[in-house]
């Protein structure tokens, strides 16, 4: 494994009855961004929380540069949770300061590094203000800032794009992606599918607490189903029905969208068509990386 990848070895974690992790596993190595993605109570909070260490896996093992994580990794990890777990009536550069110091920086340091990140985000006019009087966008920055205060080696953040206006979404992606070119291995859960596929090296599919999907957007296209479109125009609705491996997606005047599978015959589906009369368009698609998260949720609510 090269060096400073953080590992997550098929970790497992049972609330009562629940099962929150069944074998979890990810790997996101130094200088790489990963999107990790899934339906609300699909397992990616628990797994953040176990890779930092602030909930522990009833089995499995985190590593980060091959050893596992302990107390003196985990003050190298700049960790943003959901649930924003700053001190409301602090001021802002005071917070941050005294977070840079909770980390083992020297307060000078510390100082340094709050007024730095503080400028960065655009937060510089509101240094001394309680966080609780800020908007909650400007406090989402004041979280990132104290996940990146003490210059941490890993990031492993919790939906951080979620609430944010369109000018802090791209503070917050040239932020995350100048870490991850200094070779810091970047984590982020959303649900903003259109920016993980932008931001992103990779991208794992998490559903019911296992990784279901994990490669390049790329990758994770070319492994799902073919898809056909046909427009042929004297066909009728029902022209597609019965013929191996295929189901049909959608039709509409003449308009087929045709899902294949190992065992359909792309030819014999041409022919088919050709019957009907004449064939205007022909032509195989891959679906784009909405339609295969929406594919993950609906098998996850289906069942
Ligand atoms: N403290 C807890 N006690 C009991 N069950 C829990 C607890 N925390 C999480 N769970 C359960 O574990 C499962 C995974 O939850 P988790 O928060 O990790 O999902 P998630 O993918 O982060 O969801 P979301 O997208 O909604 O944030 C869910 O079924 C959830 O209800």
């Amino acid at each position: 494994m090269p060096e400073g990848a953080l590992e997550i070895d098929r970790i497992s974690k049972r609330y009562g009855d629940v099962v929150a992790l069944d074998e979890m596993s990810l790997t996101v190595r130094g200088g790489e961004m990963l999107g990790f993605v899934g339906s609300n109570g699909a397992g990616k909070t628990t797994t953040m929380r176990i890779a930092l260490g602030v909930l522990a896996a009833d089995s499995g093992q985190v590593r980060y540069g091959g050893a596992p994580v302990d107390r003196a990794v985990r003050n190298r990890i700049g960790y943003m949770p959901e649930e924003r777990g700053l001190y409301p009536k602090m001021k802002v550069l005071e917070q941050l300061q005294y977070l840079g110091e909770l980390h083992g920086m020297r307060r000078t340091e510390a100082a340094r590094a709050a007024n730095r990140w503080t400028e960065r985000l655009g937060l510089a006019e509101r240094r001394e203000e309680q966080l609780q009087k800020l908007s909650l966008g400007n406090q989402q920055r004041v979280q990132l800032a104290a996940a990146l205060v003490h210059d941490p080696e890993v990031l492993i953040l919790d939906e951080p794009f979620s609430g944010l206006d369109p000018v802090a979404v791209e503070v917050m992606s040239t932020v995350l992606g100048e870490k991850r070119d200094q070779g810091v291995p970047v984590i982020f859960s959303s649900h903003q599918l259109d920016l993980v596929q932008r931001l992103c090296d990779r991208v794992g599919i998490v559903r019911r607490g296992r990784m279901v999907a994990d490669g390049t957007v790329e990758e994770l296209r070319s492994s799902g189903p073919v898809l056909l479109t046909v427009h042929a125009p004297h066909a009728p609705a029902d022209w597609a029905q019965g013929l191996r491996g295929v189901t049909v997606e959608s039709s509409r005047g003449g308009h087929t969208t045709l899902r294949l599978d190992d065992t359909a015959d792309d030819q014999e589906v041409l022919r088919a068509a050709l019957e009907t009369g004449p064939v205007h368009e022909f032509s195989r698609a891959r679906p784009s990386l909405n339609e295969l998260f929406r594919d993950v949720v609906t098998e996850e609510t289906d069942e």
